[in-house]
């Protein structure tokens, strides 16, 4: 299953230096390590926001569900998920 999702980075300003830069570097390592794997198969950063476009290629909703709930800054974040179907115009569907 396809899934578009969006996420809104929105990291308290007060947080700890030293702690936001290691949850991000969870992220980023967590991420890529999802993204070898062929589950989060695009990711784009939205222009002038701390926030990405991301396509998910999973079994199903609670995968994803747990493949975002376990992101390091999912606490930080508002996440928006479309699941995807084929559109019948698709040449490659
Ligand atoms: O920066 C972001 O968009 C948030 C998050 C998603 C992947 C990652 O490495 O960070």
């Amino acid at each position: 299953m396809l899934f578009h999702v969006r996420m809104d980075v929105r990291i308290p300003h007060d947080l700890d230096p030293k702690v936001r830069a290691a949850t991000v570097a969870r992220e980023k390592a967590y991420s890529q390590e999802l993204q070898r794997a062929g589950k989060w198969p695009h990711i784009w950063r939205i222009v002038g926001e701390y926030s990405n476009y991301s396509i998910f290629e999973v079994e199903s909703g609670d995968e994803l569900h747990q493949i975002l709930s376990d992101l390091p800054l999912f606490p930080y974040m508002d996440i928006a998920v479309t699941p995807l179907a084929t559109h019948p115009s698709d040449i490659h569907g």
